[in-house]
């Protein structure tokens, strides 16, 4: 059994090169993941509800940079659970269990990401070979992004545009084998690679996939929902988008992930600002801790409110989307477009606000907040891909923007589904609603502007079942935060409240006093709230949020560990004695070691061991 950090024992990830990342990313994960096989031997951990488990590692500190394996268990295993029929999942799903394949999700291209109907991959079914001929008819069709492609996935799930007979059926997905399983090269007719350093996730080995006329079985195309008989015949899906399941699934996975992430990071900006004292309130007192600002307070509070309402909100996400799911196994495909609207909207909001909190956070530790050994950038370069992968924010609020016109268009023709009732309500008071400065009011404001109460009437909904079971005490806080979240977004969206609803200035006027009030109020359980995230300082990983307080002298003992302060040498393209400052930082970026070989050493030392279970 390998162990954790052999090879670049003590030298943190920053200071290693693009290879040693690889490397350290790879041994880290078949560690790790060989606990998730150990754990499924022992009947601990199942194909069916294997999230907690997987999420706890994805979002650990050992990856902390992502890692080469995380699609496979993220996207290509529900895939094949979404869209392949039984015989297909009987085939595929055991070896992508016990990791004996490695998979990844292939949609995005150099050309398109967001539109996927103009993907230009094709997929040609051949009837006399009864096999689809795969092709990249221009550079723009290349795969660009799958993660663990680059040097890692020996199977991916592609999706292409699918002809039979001479004619277009639109995008559909296939199951490619794009690596020798022994030898891990790359098979004839597969152009593979990584695409090169990113600004985060530089752990996830995301890759580039070029097909020239290659060749699969037809019955690698995954056919749960659309079929291609051997004729040649297609037989069409039930519902067009039901191919499009594997990304509403991840979007809904992302929101977890995002509780995750700002946990942390709040975590470590609270903490170290009860550690930091920072000039004084009166001249000759002792420097006041800044967490006593109210500056600060209003930099911090809202994301300790923002980190449980997201909790709140996925775990009921995550409800509709299990329910939702079960009715289209029945054949009721009538909540679908509601579960999409929700996912879009969810996923984009909370990766929007996540990143923006997570800077605030980083930006609220001053010079420290700046150091990497903080965690706070490297968290920030985790969240804001969120942003973009999965469904870039904007194009999925248009989606959501989409559903809501169109339910609102049917208001008094159609019983509305659970998340989008509130427009019932809205449309009775004839947007009038009289304005008062509560959370209630407040919600009812948001309900008139539309756009954030599905958030909002969610968390809401959810405390008024937690104030059955929490005490008094518990209860006044929580409620405190709700307050607060409830006037932060009020304040933050006052131009929307103040074109749709009649709050007046004076009102507004009492909603800041209310809010500043609210910050004092919070600020006695502020870092008993961020505590009772309960993240371990392994989880952390943060010289500032570490639970002892010791920040300074983690700070040192960090940067002791630089390899620039062992030796006096400088090892940097920037200050070379010869001053040849930018060849030097075009020879670098022109290198991508992982390229440099067709199979990186690593498949033979670490990956194939882990894939042939002799890990
Ligand atoms: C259990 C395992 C879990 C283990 C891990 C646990 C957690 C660990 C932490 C990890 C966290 C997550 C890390 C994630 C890493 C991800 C890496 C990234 C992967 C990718 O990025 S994959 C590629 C993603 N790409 C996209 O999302 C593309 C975005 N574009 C689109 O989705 C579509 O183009 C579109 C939706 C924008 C438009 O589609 P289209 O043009 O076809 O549709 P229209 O706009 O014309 O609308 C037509 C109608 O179709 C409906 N519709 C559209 N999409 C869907 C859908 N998905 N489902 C249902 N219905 C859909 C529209 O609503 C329209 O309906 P209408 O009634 O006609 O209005
Ligand atoms: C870290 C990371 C990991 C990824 N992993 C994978 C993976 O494993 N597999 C995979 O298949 N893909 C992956 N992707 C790709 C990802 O899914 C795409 O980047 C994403 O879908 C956005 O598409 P795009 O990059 O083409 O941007 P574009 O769609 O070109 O967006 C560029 C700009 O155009 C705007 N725009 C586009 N369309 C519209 C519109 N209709 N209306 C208004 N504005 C519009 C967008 O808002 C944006 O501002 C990954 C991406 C990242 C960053």
């Amino acid at each position: 059994m390998l162990s954790k950090r052999e090879v670049f024992d003590g030298v943190p990830e920053e200071y290693l090169s693009h290879k040693e990342r690889y490397e350290n990313a790879i041994r880290n994960s078949v560690v790790a993941f060989s606990l998730v096989r150990k754990m499924q031997e022992e009947g601990k951990t199942s194909i069916n509800n294997y999230r907690d488990v997987v999420g706890g590692l994805l979002g650990s500190s050992v990856l902390r940079d992502g890692s080469p394996l995380g699609l496979h268990y993220i996207m290509f295993m529900p895939a094949i659970l979404n869209q392949a029929n039984e015989e297909q999942q009987e085939k595929w799903l055991p070896r992508a269990w016990n990791c004996s394949i490695i998979g990844s999700y292939a949609q995005t291209e150099l050309g398109h990401g967001t539109f996927i109907r103009g993907l230009e991959t094709t997929a040609t079914y051949d009837a006399a070979t009864k096999q689809f001929v795969l092709h990249s008819p221009t550079l723009t069709a290349y795969k660009w992004w799958p993660g663990g492609l680059g040097q890692t996935a020996n199977y991916c799930i592609v999706v292409a545009q699918l002809y039979t007979k001479g004619q277009c059926h639109g995008i559909h997905s296939f199951i490619i084998q794009v690596r020798d399983e022994e030898t891990h090269m790359p098979l004839p007719g597969i152009k593979i690679g990584e695409i090169g350093a990113k600004l985060g996730l530089n752990a996830v080995n995301n890759g580039f996939l070029g097909f020239d006329n290659y060749r699969i079985p037809r019955t690698n195309m995954l056919m749960k929902h659309a079929q291609v008989l051997e004729d040649g015949t297609y037989v069409k899906s039930r519902h067009s988008k039901l191919n499009y399941g594997a990304m509403v699934f991840v979007r809904v996975v992302i929101v977890f992930d995002m509780v995750n992430y700002l946990s942390k990071a709040v975590t470590i900006a609270t903490r170290f600002s009860a550690v930091r004292r920072q000039c004084q309130l009166k001249a000759g007192e002792t420097e006041c801790q800044i967490l006593d600002y109210v500056t600060q307070q209003h930099k911090l509070f809202v994301s300790i409110a923002a980190a449980h309402a997201f909790r709140i909100t996925a775990n009921k996400l995550w409800l509709t989307f299990n329910e939702v799911n079960e009715q289209l196994v029945e054949g009721n495909l009538q909540r679908l477009p509601e579960l999409h609207a929700l996912a879009c909207c969810l996923k984009a909001v909370t990766t929007a606000d996540t990143a923006a909190c997570v800077e605030r956070c980083r930006l609220a530790c001053g010079g420290h907040g700046y150091m990497m050994s903080s965690s706070l950038p490297l968290t920030y370069g985790l969240v804001t891909a969120a942003c973009t992968y999965e469904g870039e924010n904007t194009v999925l609020l248009l989606q959501t923007a989409r559903f809501l016109v169109k339910t609102y268009q049917q208001l008094d023709s159609k019983a509305l589904t659970p998340t989008v009732a509130y427009l019932k309500t809205a449309a009775a008071e004839r947007f009038c609603v009289g304005w008062s400065n509560t959370t209630e009011g407040i919600i009812r404001g948001f309900q008139v502007v539309a756009m954030r109460v599905i958030i909002m009437s969610t968390f809401n909904e959810e405390v008024q079942e937690m104030s059955r079971t929490v005490s008094p005490q518990l209860k006044e806080v929580l409620h405190q935060l709700v307050d607060l979240y409830c006037t932060y977004w009020a304040l933050e969206k006052l131009s929307d409240l103040l074109l749709y609803t009649p709050i007046s200035q004076k009102e507004v006027e009492s909603l800041r006093l209310r809010y500043e009030e609210t910050l004092t109020n919070l600020r006695p359980n502020a870092v008993g709230l961020v505590d009772a995230f309960d993240l371990r300082d392994e989880m952390l990983q943060s010289t500032l949020g570490s639970y002892d307080g010791r920040v300074y002298e983690r700070l040192m003992e960090e940067a002791m560990k630089s390899p620039l302060n062992a030796e006096p040498m400088l090892q940097s393209t920037l200050g070379s004695y010869d001053g040849r400052v930018y060849e030097r930082l075009m020879e670098e970026a022109m290198k991508s070691p992982l390229n440099a070989e067709p199979v990186n050493y690593t498949f033979h030392k670490y990956l194939k061991p882990f894939m042939q279970g002799k890990l």
